[in-house]
């Protein structure tokens, strides 16, 4: 229950086309929420959907003692779980059933959950993710950021060990991009579980990730903590911006003044 995420030679792409070359990453431990940064086609999604075998991978990609690259995709779905960035859910199913359907069909934990408590589960997780009053609304009656709350939910409820989240807030407005991050920080914290989650907006992977990975051309630019990782000489060097990066005993506060 406690095993890190151990990524070592990682290579992935589109035919011929390398996209993510030979990353290494430190060892990710249990309970750490991991932004990864980056360009607009770095390989960020590339190396997600590698992370959760929906894409083919070489290199190695560890949970502990278990090896991901080599696991059937149902075995891989029950250890990990990806949210991708774009959401169709024009399905006829309310945000309920789309939840209860995502826990059907990958016992969360690892464990059934008794048919009796299937109901009660998914409204709590709807719930705690703040949209307790849509769960009988159909999802294709959902506002853009309402769908991709939904989506967060029947994430969440699978209860991975690893959590993939591609660009999670990226519909929302201010009070739901923090209560997201705040509850994907509560629920890393409370289950020991692993959150890698692709963020372009700086500011909010600063305040509130663990860990930041720069990603560049599918090679990693920096790694670290928010305070580590995100320095002027960094963001030049990705997103060719002229920063100021100011540590305070506040975090880190971030000026872009021109692109380079
Ligand atoms: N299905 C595909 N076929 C061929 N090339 C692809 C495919 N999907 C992505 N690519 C290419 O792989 C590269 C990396 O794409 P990827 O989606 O991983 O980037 P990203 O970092 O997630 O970008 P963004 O921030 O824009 O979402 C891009 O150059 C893209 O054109």
């Amino acid at each position: 229950m406690t095993d890190a995420l151990a990524i070592s030679g990682l290579t992935a792409g589109y035919g011929r086309r390398v996209v993510v070359n030979r990353l290494d990453l430190a060892p990710v431990s249990p309970g750490t929420v991991l932004s990864l940064l980056g360009p607009n086609a770095a390989g960020k999604t590339t190396l997600l959907r590698a992370l959760a075998g929906l894409h083919p991978a070489t290199g190695s990609v560890r949970l502990g003692e278990r090896g991901l690259l080599s696991l059937s995709l149902a075995d891989h779905a029950r250890l990990v779980t990806y949210m991708p960035q774009s959401l169709p859910q024009r399905v006829a199913l309310t945000v309920l059933e789309g939840v209860i359907g995502a826990m059907r069909a990958s016992a969360p934990g690892g464990q059934l959950v008794p048919e009796r408590d299937v109901a009660d589960r998914a409204l709590s997780v709807i719930e705690r993710v703040g949209i307790g009053h849509l769960a009988m609304t159909e999802l294709s009656h959902l506002s853009g950021g309402q769908r991709q709350l939904a989506s967060l939910a029947q994430a969440l409820v699978r209860q991975p060990r690893v959590l993939l989240l591609d660009e999670p807030i990226s519909a929302l407005d201010l009070y739901y991009q923090l209560r997201v991050m705040k509850l994907v920080r509560e629920l890393a914290a409370e289950s020991r579980m692993i959150v890698v989650m692709v963020l372009h907006d700086l500011a909010i992977a600063v305040r509130w990730s663990d860990r930041v990975v720069l990603l560049a051309d599918g090679r990693l630019i920096a790694d670290g903590t928010p305070q580590d990782a995100i320095t002027a000489a960094a963001l030049a060097d990705v997103y060719k911006v002229a920063a100021r990066v100011d540590i305070t005993p506040d975090g880190v506060r971030i000026a872009i003044d021109d692109i380079l």
